[in-house]
């Protein structure tokens, strides 16, 4: 099982004008194996480019990821990514999309099969398996995404808001199969959100991030996600203490933000 630590991270990305922008600065984190950490925080706190540096699609100015003690060098199968909009083949059918990875492996249908059909079963597509993708609703390519992301096994789940352009329904059903896929494969699992209520239902580990540079700035860890798994998420929104920390988390980002216009406004003058 999978340990992932961040370590002492920075980014600096220099400009084409001169200028440069620091992504993050010392970024330190460890997950343990079956972690699942929600992240949170203004637009352009660097969620994203610390998502890509776990993936090994950036290299990083300072620092170093490891998994399971060995050094991150590059994209590799032991981190899968699930995107925003599913970065599916739309040409294929469902069962050939989540059999891409085992197939570029080089297994047999006979060696990925079953597991395929399992994945499948799992994310509730088992009667949809021959449909093309382009026929799929938004709700359902997300789950083929997951369902793909999990035919190759990694160590490590890495979703850039993975629902955020589904409807409010759908999107609910979606954060329960979440948390189901969580705990039967127990991955360890990283999830950017801009929505402050699907951070707190499915973080077990919550981290807000702030801007200019990109850091942490609190981490907060929650039963929520523990208690989604059997309940259903409008009960566990119920929690007493569920209300007092949304407003928290909420007041935190709103300052955030406010300061961040605040500096625009002084530097626009
Ligand atoms: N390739 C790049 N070149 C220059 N600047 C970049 C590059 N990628 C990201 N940045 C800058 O780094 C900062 C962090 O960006 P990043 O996309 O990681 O933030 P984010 O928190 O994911 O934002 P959002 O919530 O809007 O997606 C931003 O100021 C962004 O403009």
């Amino acid at each position: 099982m999978s340990n992932l630590l961040i370590d002492n991270i920075s980014m600096r990305f220099d400009l084409p004008s001169g200028g440069h922008v620091q992504a993050l600065q010392d970024v330190t984190l460890e997950l343990k194996a079956g972690e699942l950490m929600s992240v949170l925080g203004p637009s352009g706190c660097g969620k994203t480019t610390l998502l890509n540096i776990v993936a090994g699609f950036l290299a990083p100015t300072k620092g170093r990821i490891m998994l399971n003690d060995k050094l991150v060098t590059g994209p590799d199968a032991h981190r899968g990514m699930v995107f925003q909009q599913g970065a599916l083949f739309e040409w294929m059918s469902v069962r050939d999309n989540v059999s891409f990875g085992p197939r570029m492996a080089g297994q047999s249908a006979s060696q990925y099969g079953a597991n395929v059909d399992h994945l499948l079963e799992v994310v509730g597509l088992r009667d949809f398996k021959d449909k093309a993708v382009y026929e799929l609703s938004g709700g359902m390519q997300q789950r083929v995404a997951l369902a793909r992301c999990l035919a190759n096994d990694p160590d490590v789940i890495l979703m850039d808001e993975p629902l955020g352009a589904l409807d409010a329904l759908t999107r609910e059903k979606m954060q329960s199969l979440v948390l189901k896929l969580w705990k039967e494969t127990g991955k360890t699992i990283i999830l950017i959100t801009h929505s402050v209520e699907e951070a707190l239902l499915l973080g077990e580990r919550l981290l807000v991030m702030a801007p200019r540079p990109g850091r942490i700035h609190k981490e907060y860890r929650l039963p929520f996600a523990d208690l989604g798994v059997d309940q259903d998420l409008r009960e566990v929104k119920k929690h007493k203490d569920y209300a007092n920390t949304r407003e928290e988390i909420l007041s935190m980002i709103w300052d955030m933000e406010e300061e961040i216009m605040g500096r625009t406004q002084e530097s626009a003058a």
